[in-house]
């Protein structure tokens, strides 16, 4: 492989933001097991690789448009100054014919397992770059709301994968990944609010003071905490213990942010958002399948 296009695909899988396909796709494999049902056998696997390939090529397509939407902002934001969009390393055209192209692909790939799984996947990609990237973010603080469906749709295509179905389980499910995200993300934009001022864009701890923010984080928590204990109704007793013992540390996590509003207090509410929704969505996977 020439050392030019290493170069560039490594550029493309930086903006394709690897560590949250990660996460997405454990979303997407909790659903998939979610779905599988009573009767698993070894063909019943055949089913995860196309919404697992297919869910992060599409994912990682909207975040590579995403970098190449956003090249003057991120100019103004010192998180993302390193970006190859904003070294000139990618184009804005170059970021969205790849990008495109990847979703196009991902949303095929995901037909290997069915028609809904393939819905799910284009779904998330268009909410992503669409109503969140496009519409939202530079309009209102709800942009990470609303936008927090794309996530939703990760868990939604793995359940359709192996069940080919969307019912009440993967409904909850979808509404954890959805109700975790705006905590999730308020903590990062209140770590990184300097960034979101100059960049002027208006997500809710740039519109409003450091404690309001904090608070914010930890109502959305709270909010989120009755729909990660729903599935305790499919995944019993055991299950709704370990995410209250989980949930109670990240309020832990969350109310020294309102008692302290900094910047460290922010991250740390921020770095325990992913594992507590990895932790669960693992707990989700081994309960089922033991
Ligand atoms: C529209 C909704 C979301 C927004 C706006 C958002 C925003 C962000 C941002 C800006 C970062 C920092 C990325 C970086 O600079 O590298 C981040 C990190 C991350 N996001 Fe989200 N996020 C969203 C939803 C999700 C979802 C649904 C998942 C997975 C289910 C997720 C998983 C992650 C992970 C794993 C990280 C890396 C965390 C770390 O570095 O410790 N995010 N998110
Ligand atoms: C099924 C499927 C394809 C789902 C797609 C889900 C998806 C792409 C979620 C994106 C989550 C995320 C980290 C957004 C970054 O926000 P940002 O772009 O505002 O972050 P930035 O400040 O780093 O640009």
């Amino acid at each position: 492989m020439s050392i030019a296009f290493s170069r560039k695909l490594n550029d493309y899988i930086k903006l394709a933001k690897p560590r949250v396909i990660s996460l997405l796709d454990i979303a997407a494999l909790a659903g998939f097991v979610l779905g599988l049902g009573k009767s698993v056998n070894i063909f019943s696997w055949i089913h995860l690789l196309p919404v697992l390939i297919g869910g992060s090529l599409a994912a990682g397509g909207g975040m590579i448009i995403n970098g190449g939407l956003e090249i003057e902002k991120d100019k103004l934001m010192k998180r993302n100054s390193w970006r190859p969009t904003v070294k000139g390393e990618v184009s804005k055209g170059e970021a969205y014919t790849v990008g495109i192209v990847a979703a196009i692909i991902g949303t095929v790939v995901g037909l290997l397992d069915n028609l809904l799984t393939s819905f799910f996947i284009a779904f998330g990609f268009l909410v992503y770059v669409l109503v969140y990237s496009i519409w939202l973010k530079p309009r209102t603080w709800w942009n990470i709301v609303i936008g927090g469906l794309a996530g939703s749709a990760a868990a939604w295509a793995g359940y359709a994968a192996s069940s080919g179905v969307f019912n009440f389980e993967s409904l909850l499910l979808g509404l954890l990944v959805f109700m975790w995200t705006p905590g999730h993300f308020w903590s990062l934009a209140l770590r990184f609010k300097d960034d979101y001022v100059k960049a002027e864009i208006p997500m809710l701890p740039v519109l409003v003071d450091e404690r309001t923010s904090a608070k914010a984080i930890a109502v959305s928590n709270i909010l989120m905490i009755p729909f990660a204990l729903s599935l305790t109704l499919y995944l019993g007793v055991i299950y709704g213990i370990l995410v209250s013992i989980l949930s109670m540390i990240l309020l832990y996590y969350n109310f020294r942010l309102i008692k302290n509003p900094n910047k460290d207090e922010a991250w740390r509410s921020f770095k325990f958002s992913s594992p507590y929704l990895a932790i669960i969505l693992i707990i989700a996977i081994i309960l089922r399948l033991v």
